[in-house]
């Protein structure tokens, strides 16, 4: 018998309305039968009322804005001799639509191989043919027409093409042809090495989001599809160990709301926060704060992945500085091989970024981005500090737990350096340091007139003699040490990297996905939580390993999977069978 009222009873109640849960609240309430509720935490956006920093084609303003994010969550980045750093803003969307509404729009899905890597990490049945016809379904791609694009889904896809990059890009893409690499005109359907024009989730010079695509005007009427935002989960219920609802936060008031199926999309920091205090967890860990053990699951939180990034960058002389063909400031990027470690093909990413900000330095300032696609550490964690839902978890990404990811950092910096003494970047940019993204940064990068202020009059000294630039660059806008003496010195440019590395925002893994052999998995390959009835996850937090690419793709592809699977397989009257998902 549900505790609540009858209108209160829903088939599906979805935890988290990001990439995932919009495209899951979508899918399943397309069958009438089904009555679906989707809880977000942040505010709610439509297609009337998209915020225009949301709407930007550069997203360097909505993603640091406190009313769009968790303003309190923070990690760790690395951990120096067994010891983690000091915590630093990690950030992480609370808003309709999640990840997709405050993005960088990066629209990518990796090569074959990193879903093949899926199906060889336990999660049967996920391979590159099977995943592939969901990539295809969430999209529409204005540039390409065969059999590796959509046609006709929600998602527009589009790429700024080299004969529209600014001259800064242009010279990034000149320097890595100067280095052998090939052009790819399409980056989600060539899968070896070379350089490409970064493909978007957006149109009319306007960004795409799940919240937009998929929840529509006429999707959002239906009547059996119930939307609440501005409203936190702040547990599961559970009647033994089948899970029957959730308790909602209105108010600061907790209000019990029965299902019969609860699919957590809270992303891969929420998803794992929920399920441990909700009582699903390692034991000991849910002892320690003195939550009843519903299930005894030592995987949930654990196995985070993030794609370590190092940056290098440099003074953009005027002229070459972002254009007026599109406000988004990434537009050439390139994949290779680093051969280091045992590493797959193409496990390396570097990106020419000609505005690391909104405000005029940052138009003044780009950067070579390098990252590794595909990690070997994958051993940071999601931790409460609290049972008390109020208080956000902790977060160890442990970027660089792989001694071998901090080798291909310190190669991939080097091969950064050495594209900056080409020919082409010197003809445009001048005065190159190593780059961190450091709390002085974003602090920097906040929305505010007196930053508006203080970056215009620097902005003015920077375009003034060169001797004062120089000065400036060293002494106000670097301040770290220098190319010179990084790259002269093996053990400081390590000691650098480990000082310097961020994450990019693609936390993933924490309820990973797995076979029942795997004692870390937490879910099944249906995405169902393991050791428990009625529950699933499914967001980024199932995948097994990151793939390598930007992980908003993927998150939807994984949502749009496990949605095909329940409608696939339901009865008359709503009931639900599950199948296993074999291969497409
Ligand atoms: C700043 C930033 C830049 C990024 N850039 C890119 C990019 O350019 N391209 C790309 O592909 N990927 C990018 N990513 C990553 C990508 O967007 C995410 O991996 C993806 O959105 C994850 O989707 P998800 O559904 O797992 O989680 P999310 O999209 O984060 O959704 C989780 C949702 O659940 C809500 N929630 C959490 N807990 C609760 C609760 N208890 N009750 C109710 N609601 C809850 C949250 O508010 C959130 O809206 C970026 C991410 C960030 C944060």
């Amino acid at each position: 018998m549900p505790a609540t009222s009858p209108s209160e009873h829903f088939d599906y109640i979805i935890v988290g309305g990001g990439s995932a849960g919009c495209v899951l609240a979508s899918r399943l309430s397309a069958k009438a039968a089904n009555r679906v509720l989707l809880c977000e935490a942040g505010a709610d956006i439509s297609l009337d009322n998209v915020p225009p920093a949301i709407l930007d084609s550069y997203p360097g303003t909505a993603y640091l804005n406190p009313d769009y994010i968790w303003p309190e969550l923070q990690a760790t980045t690395v951990r120096i001799n067994g010891v983690a750093g000091r915590a630093r803003k990690y950030e992480q969307a609370r808003i309709l639509g999640g990840g997709s509404s405050i993005n960088g729009q990066f629209f990518n899905r990796g090569a074959p191989s990193d879903y093949d890597a899926w199906e060889a990490h336990g999660a049967r049945g996920w391979n590159w043919q099977s995943v592939l016809p969901f990539f295809k379904r969430m999209e529409t791609d204005i540039d390409f027409h065969d059999a590796l694009h959509g046609t006709n889904g929600p998602i527009r896809v589009r790429r700024i093409f080299p004969e529209q990059w600014s001259g800064h890009a242009r010279a990034v893409a000149a320097a890595l042809e100067a280095q052998g690499y090939d052009y790819l005109p399409d980056q989600n359907g060539e899968f070896r090495d070379g350089y490409f024009p970064i493909a978007i989730s957006n149109f009319n010079e306007q960004r795409v989001s799940v919240a937009t695509a998929y929840l529509d005007a006429a999707t959002r009427s239906r009547p059996n599809l119930t939307i609440r935002t501005g409203t936190e989960v702040s547990s599961l219920i559970f009647d033994g160990t089948r899970c029957t609802g959730v308790v909602i936060q209105e108010n600061d008031k907790g209000k019990r709301v029965s299902g019969g199926e609860i699919i957590v999309s809270s992303g891969a920091i929420g998803s794992p926060a929920l399920l441990l205090r909700s009582g699903i967890g390692p034991v000991t860990h849910l002892r320690d704060l003195g939550i009843d053990i519903v299930a005894g699951l030592p995987g949930v939180g654990q196995n985070l992945m993030e794609h370590p990034s190092i940056a290098l960058a440099s003074f953009i002389d005027d002229g070459a500085r972002i254009n007026d063909v599109t406000r988004h400031h990434i537009r050439v990027g390139a994949r290779y091989s680093s051969k280091i470690g045992g590493a797959p093909q193409g496990d390396m990413l570097i990106l020419g970024v000609t505005k690391t900000s909104w405000h005029a330095v940052g138009r003044r300032i780009g950067t070579l981005l390098n990252y590794v696609n595909n990690p070997f550490s994958k051993r940071g964690e999601v931790t409460l500090q609290s049972r008390d839902w109020r208080v956000r978890p902790n977060v160890a990404l442990n970027l660089l737990d792989d001694e071998r990811d901090l080798d291909r950092l310190v190669d991939g910096f080097q091969r950064m350096a050495l594209l900056q003494a080409s020919a082409s970047m010197q003809a445009v940019t001048k005065d190159p340091f190593p780059a961190s993204y450091s709390e002085k940064v974003r602090q920097v990068a906040m929305l505010s007139a007196k930053n508006k202020f203080i970056t215009d009059v620097l902005a003015k000294l920077l375009d003034g003699p060169a001797p004062l630039r120089s000065f400036l660059m060293g002494r106000v806008v670097a301040g770290g040490p220098t190319l010179g003496e990084l790259l002269g010195d093996d053990i400081a440019l390590r000691a650098f990297i480990r000082s310097a590395c961020v994450g990019v925002w693609h936390a993933s893994c924490t309820c990973r996905m797995g076979g029942a052999d795997d004692p870390l998995a937490v879910t099944d390959e249906l995405a169902r939580v393991r050791g428990v009835q009625g529950l699933r996850v499914v967001d980024a937090s199932i995948f097994p390993v990151v793939p390598g690419a930007n992980t908003n793709a993927p998150t939807i592809m994984v949502a749009e999977r496990i949605a095909d699977g329940l409608l696939s397989t339901q009865q008359d009257g709503g009931a639900i069978a599950d199948r296993t998902i074999s291969p497409v």
